[in-house]
């Protein structure tokens, strides 16, 4: 029986993870955590029974160990619990299902731990892709990509063993406002970039597909991930969704993965590499399909993709600055505080504003978010 921790088990990445295990009956649940939402973490922890929850909250921590006082289940809070529940000691596999930068910290402990990892959030990877690839290889634990992209990169690679790689495809579906100039996206709406044409995800990622910076997040996803230099990862517009990621080798051959919107799939894949199970779920019908198409980026428009490959070649603390005022100002744009060009424009002002720390610290990683913060919250001061 396997055993997972689930960081982030409310959100859209966490309940789909649960599917996976209703599905499955030799793995458990062993912990859980939740940022705010403690009426779905009940439900889950009735239905689950894990060891261990957290909630970010410490007043809603408080209220949860009340409303469960019949379990015996222990209910811990804030950056503590949530390493409590990554490092869990039933765990063999910790999914990192958390939004943003606050899935540093657990994952690198849950890999000292020697779990490994079902990796969902790519924010941890892209500010600190650099402490946490060696740390994987040290402790000798796995980075299993969630991301669909990678996951069918992933996929794609398996049993090449050390045949060379000419380039990785990465696919995109253009989000919301694909084909549209800046001048049309000066109005947009929150509502607007909240309607993804393929994938039902959170609001977060939902924005950051709609501005592209979802797909730049992806493109330092994958150099960490698969050690790729960044002139070898291409960024494809492929509307339809269905080819999830490609990657060709040095005789030209290219191998890719495809299929329906569903993130079941490259969930269970994660969880039981490198096994294939039965998973219910809509097949594609290459008939009703009918054609597959592609498109170039439009790297004018959605400057936050072209600022994501400036932030990957600089390296050292950019992608940090890059991701965090994308957080920021994404969630400001989701409080109707900026409009929706003020996003890229914003990551690229920080961008240009910070000096370079080559190979930061864990502590300069977060001290250079809290900087990135302090600035924008200047910048978009009325
Ligand atoms: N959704 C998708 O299909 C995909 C997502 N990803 C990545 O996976 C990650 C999760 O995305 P997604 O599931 O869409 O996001 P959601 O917003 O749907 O869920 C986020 C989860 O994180 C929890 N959370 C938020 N803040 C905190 C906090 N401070 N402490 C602890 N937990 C917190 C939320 O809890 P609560 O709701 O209780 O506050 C929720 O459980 C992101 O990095 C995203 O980029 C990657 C590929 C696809
Ligand atoms: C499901 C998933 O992995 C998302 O990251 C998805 O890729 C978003 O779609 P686009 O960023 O390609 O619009
Ligand atoms: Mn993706």
């Amino acid at each position: 029986m396997k055993s997972i921790s689930i960081l982030g088990s409310t959100g859209s990445i966490g309940t789909q993870t649960l599917e996976v295990v209703r599905n499955n009956k030799d793995i458990k649940v062993t912990a859980l955590s939740a940022g705010h939402n403690i009426d779905l973490l009940e439900k889950q922890i009735r239905e689950f029974h894990p060891a261990i929850v957290c909630v970010w909250d410490e007043q809603k921590g408080k209220d949860l160990a009340l409303r469960i006082k019949d379990l015996s289940v222990s209910v811990v809070t804030g950056m503590e619990g949530l390493i409590d529940c990554a490092t869990e000691k039933q765990a063999d596999i910790v999914v990192t299902a958390v939004v943003g930068m606050i899935g540093i910290l657990p994952t690198i402990e849950a890999i000292k731990a020697g779990k490994d990892i079902a990796l969902a959030n790519k924010e941890t990877l892209v500010t600190a892709g650099h402490i946490i690839a060696p740390l994987a290889k040290e402790y000798g634990v796995r980075l299993l990509p969630v991301d669909s992209e990678h996951s069918a990169i992933f996929q794609a690679l398996h049993g090449e063993g050390k045949n060379e790689v000419s380039r990785i495809i990465l696919t995109a579906s253009g989000g919301p406002f694909r084909g549209k100039k800046r001048k049309e996206l000066e109005h947009i709406q929150v509502e607007d970039a909240l309607k993804h044409p393929n994938w039902s995800m959170g609001r977060k990622i939902t924005i950051d597909s709609s501005t592209l910076v979802n797909k730049g997040l992806e493109v330092m996803e994958a150099k960490w991930l698969f050690n790729a230099p960044l002139d070898k990862i291409q960024v494809v517009i492929q509307p339809q969704s269905v080819i999830h990621s490609a990657v060709e080798f040095i005789d030209g051959g290219i191998i890719a993965q495809l299929g329906t919107p569903d993130m079941k799939l490259p969930i269970q894949y994660a969880l039981f590499y490198p096994d294939r199970r039965g998973l219910k779920g809509e097949r594609i019908d290459f008939f009703k399909l009918g054609q597959l198409t592609f498109e170039e980026p439009d790297f004018e428009t959605f400057t936050g993709l072209k600022l994501a490959y400036e932030a990957a070649r600089e390296g050292g603390s950019i992608p940090t600055v890059y991701n965090a005022a994308n957080e920021l100002a994404v969630a400001k744009f989701l409080n109707r505080e900026i409009k929706y060009l003020d996003i890229a424009d914003i990551i690229g002002a920080a961008m240009k504003k910070h000096k370079k720390v080559e190979n930061p610290s864990v502590g300069q990683i977060l001290n250079i978010e809290n900087e990135t913060y302090d600035f924008i919250n200047e910048l978009t001061k009325e």
